[in-house]
């Protein structure tokens, strides 16, 4: 029965600041690598072993994978990076904490976009501080400027179809250390969860969610691996 596991990265620094971060690379803190750490290794004491790794281009989620598959004892497994498996762009919020989000936008706007799922926030300014444009690990791929919930799903999916869905065919158990969004995508494609719906999903950090399949990549069961 094929298997999946998605990890979303343990707490990064802007989440401790409660900054939008979007595509902006920020580590984890030292409490998002313990996080890490310990996903791995209930992986290993639950027997949960994955054979094929899937992460972002993103410092956070590398890291969180690398640091689970070294507490799992699997860092030896192939790993693919793929941009599309990066966080939703938060445009021209990128950065802001929810004070200066509010004071910038109203509160009323914030509601807007909080429920939103294909309204997306301003557009990065050109010249912003946070402008990746010139970032070389984006070299021949067009950085969004800005992207509502429906856009960052309408990326995330050709991954799956490309790369994770045939890996999950061929046998593989398959992590995936990715972002709340980019997450958000896989979790609705494989729970039919709605557009509505889907907006009020909080995929937490650092616990990893399992997925049994059947052959037709269909949920059987979804559980969130804990100690217990
Ligand atoms: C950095 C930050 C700003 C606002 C908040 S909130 O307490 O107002 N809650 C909140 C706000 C938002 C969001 C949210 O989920 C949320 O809980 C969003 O998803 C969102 C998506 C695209 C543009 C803007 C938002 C958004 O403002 C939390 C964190």
């Amino acid at each position: 029965m094929p298997r999946l596991i998605l990890i979303r990265h343990g707490q990064s620094q802007w989440n401790l600041e409660n900054r939008f971060t979007g595509w902006w690379d920020v580590d984890v803190t030292e409490k998002g690598a313990a996080e890490a750490f310990a996903a791995g290794k209930l992986l290993k004491d639950k027997g949960v072993l994955p054979t094929l790794a899937f992460t972002s281009l993103q410092t956070r989620a590398i890291k969180t994978l690398h640091l689970a598959l070294e507490a799992a004892g699997r860092l030896w497994v192939q790993e693919d990076k793929d941009w599309r498996l990066n966080e939703r762009h938060y445009g021209g919020l990128t950065g802001l904490d929810k004070a200066e989000t509010a004071a910038k936008h109203g509160e009323d706007q914030v509601k807007v976009w909080r429920r939103s799922f294909d309204v997306p926030p301003p557009v990065l300014e050109a010249g912003s501080e946070f402008d990746l444009a010139s970032d070389p690990r984006y070299a021949g791929i067009a950085v969004p400027s800005t992207e509502s919930l429906k856009d960052t799903i309408a990326r995330v999916l050709p991954c799956w179809e490309e790369k994770i869905a045939p890996a999950l065919r061929a046998g593989e158990t398959v992590i995936v250390s990715a972002h709340g969004n980019s997450l958000r995508a896989l979790v609705k494609h494989l729970s039919g969860i709605s557009d509505e719906d889907i907006t009020g999903l909080e995929i937490p950090t650092g616990q990893p969610i399992v997925y049994e399949l059947d052959d037709n990549l269909a949920e059987v069961e979804r559980y969130y691996l804990s100690e217990r």
